[in-house]
C-alpha cells in the first residue's frame, strides 16, 4: 500500500463523460499508481474536498480516449483500494427509458443488468484464488441513501431514488428495436460502464454507489431528438455542477462504516484455501485479500 498521509485517500470518486476533473479540490497532488491489472485510466489526482482526502480519476481518461469496453476498471478499483480508498462514488451519464425520469434529472440505481458481450476483465480473482461475492445487492444501500439525501439538499434537480441501470456494450448507441425491447424488459437507464465497475468494486471490499446523470430519452421516444454523444456531453456541460454539489455536501458528513457488509464481503466468499497460496499468488492479490491471508505470507 502507498505510505504517508498526502498519498492516501479514504472516497474514491470516478468520473465519468463530461466529468474530467474535480475544480474543487484543494491540496492538489497527481499520482501515478502501478497495479497487478496494468495502468488505471490515467495519473489519480489527491486532494481534499468537504475536508475528505479524496482519489479521483476520470474513468474515459483525460480527454475522453478510452472507449467502455477498453476501460481498465480493474486498474482503477485496484488503484483506488491501494491508497486506502473504502467507499466509491461513481458519477455517470444515462439514457432514459421511461418517461418521468426526463434529462437533467439525478438517478441512484439500485439495481444493474449485465448486458456487456466482451471481456471486460470482470474479476480480479482469475487464477490461483476463486472467489463468489454475493452480488444481489450491486449497490452499497447505506451510501446510495447518502447520495439521494445529499442530492437532494445540494440540488434543485429533480432525485430518483432508484432505478435499474442496464449496462450495455456499445460503443454505438442502441437501436430503437433494442430501445423498445431494453423498455419492455422494465430497465429504467440505459448506459456503458456500470460493468465491471460495481462488481470489482464489490470484490475490492468497497461500498460503491452511482449518481446518474439523466442525458436523453436514448432513441425510444417520438418527439425526442435521438442520443447523440455531442448531446450526451451538452447536457453533462450543464448539469456537471450538480454532481459535483452534491458529492461536495455528501463528503461534508459522509463517515465510512467498517461494519458495512461490502467491506468484509470476502470473509464468505473464498472457495480456495489460502493456506497454500503460490507467493507470487499472495503478491498478486495482497491489496485485496491482505486481511485473509495466513500469517507468513
Ligand atoms: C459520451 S456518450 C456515451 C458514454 O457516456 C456514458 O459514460 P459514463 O458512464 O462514463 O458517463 C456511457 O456509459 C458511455 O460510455
Ligand atoms: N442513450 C444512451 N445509451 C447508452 N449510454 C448512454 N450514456 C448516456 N446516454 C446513453
Amino acid at each position: 500500500m502507498t505510505s504517508g498521509p498526502e498519498q492516501q485517500a479514504e472516497v474514491g470518486i470516478i468520473g465519468g463523460s463530461g466529468i474530467y476533473a474535480l475544480d474543487a479540490l484543494t491540496d492538489v497532488r497527481r499520482v501515478r499508481v502501478a497495479t497487478p491489472y496494468g495502468d488505471p485510466s490515467g495519473e489519480l489526482v489527491l486532494g481534499e474536498l468537504s475536508g475528505t482526502r479524496v482519489a479521483f480519476v476520470p474513468r474515459h481518461g483525460e480527454g475522453h480516449h478510452i472507449l467502455p469496453s477498453r476501460i481498465p476498471a480493474r486498474a482503477n478499483i485496484h488503484a483506488l483500494k491501494s491508497l486506502g480508498v473504502r467507499q466509491i462514488l461513481a458519477v455517470s451519464a444515462v439514457g432514459s427509458l421511461r418517461e418521468d425520469y426526463a434529462p437533467g434529472d439525478l438517478v441512484v440505481p439500485d439495481q444493474l443488468v449485465d448486458r456487456t458481450r466482451v471481456d471486460r476483465g470482470s474479476t480480479f480473482f482469475d487464477e490461483d484464488v476463486v472467489v463468489h461475492v454475493a452480488f444481489a445487492e450491486p449497490y452499497c444501500g447505506r451510501l446510495r441513501q447518502s447520495l439521494v439525501e445529499a442530492a437532494g439538499r445540494a440540488t434543485t434537480a429533480k432525485v430518483h431514488e432508484s432505478g435499474t441501470y442496464c449496462c450495455m456494450e456499445g460503443p454505438q448507441f442502441s437501436t430503437r428495436a433494442e430501445s423498445e425491447l431494453h423498455r419492455r424488459l422494465g430497465f429504467d437507464l440505459i448506459g456503458m460502464t456500470a460493468i465491471p465497475e460495481a462488481k470489482l468494486a464489490r470484490e475490492a471490499e468497497l461500498c460503491y454507489a452511482s449518481l446518474c446523470l439523466v442525458t436523453d430519452y436514448d432513441c425510444w421516444f417520438d418527439g425526442h431528438d435521438d442520443v447523440t454523444a455531442h448531446a450526451v456531453v451538452e447536457v453533462m456541460r450543464r448539469n456537471s455542477e450538480a454532481a459535483k454539489a452534491t458529492l461536495t455536501t455528501l463528503l461534508a458528513k459522509q463517515q465510512p462504516d467498517p461494519d458495512c457488509a461490502c467491506q468484509n464481503v470476502l470473509a464468505s466468499s473464498i472457495n480456495t484455501s489460502l493456506e497454500n497460496l503460490p507467493a507470487r499468488a499472495a503478491e498478486r492479490y495482497r491489496v485485496l485479500l491482505g486481511k485473509y491471508l495466513p500469517s507468513g505470507h
